[in-house]
């Protein structure tokens, strides 16, 4: 089920409150600039799918967000619990990073959890299949796939090195409760 949780950035063991009802969710999240959708994301991926087919079974959600927000590269992370790069992967997120453009993703299997840190608050939020989230640039963030990934995401880029993040330095991720499913 996804989820938000709102913490104060300095007390991670005092939550401020959870929410599982989408229009809360967005609520909260549109409150600080984040865009949260849900997109119909019912098409299942066969084991071996490549890019190219989870991209062409979900064209009609690309299509629609190039559109709409002017992307022009997507790609797909996908990993699955087997996959024996899991931990390093789990890593590349892991810490508090900004990106020089909006990072939308589009959940299309599995879960994975976005930490938006903005204000003086950090937003904890679990995103599910059918989950679409916009973080916008420069947001402090981080992201844990869990300790047995399993999950698809579309990515949407405008320029071709969008995905790229820059490390605040802030050991604050350390300090949040992790994704463990
Ligand atoms: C959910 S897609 C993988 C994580 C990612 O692309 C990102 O930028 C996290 O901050
Ligand atoms: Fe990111
Ligand atoms: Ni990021």
């Amino acid at each position: 089920m996804s989820s938000l949780t709102i913490y104060p950035d300095a007390t991670p063991g005092q939550p401020l409150g959870t929410y599982t009802e989408l229009d809360a969710i967005r609520r909260e999240l549109n409150a600080i600039g984040v865009r949260f959708e849900r997109v119909d994301a019912s098409i299942l991926l066969p084991e071996g799918a490549s890019q190219d087919d989870v991209l062409a079974a979900y064209k009609h959600v690309v299509d629609a967000e190039k559109a709409k927000h002017g992307y022009n590269t997507v790609d797909v992370a996908r990993i699955k619990p087997d996959n024996p790069n899991a931990a390093q992967a789990r890593l590349k997120f892991l810490s508090e990073h900004t990106h020089s453009e909006d990072e939308e993703r589009v959940m299309v299997e599995g879960s994975g959890c976005f930490y938006l840190h903005a204000q003086d608050r950090v937003y904890q939020v679990v995103c599910t299949r059918g989950d679409l989230i916009s973080v916008p640039e420069g947001m402090r963030h981080w992201f844990d796939m869990g300790p047995r990934p399993d999950f698809a995401a579309i990515r949407f880029f405008i320029r071709p090195d969008g995905w790229v993040g820059n490390f605040t330095g802030d050991g604050i991720a350390d300090r949040f409760p992790r994704y463990e499913t």
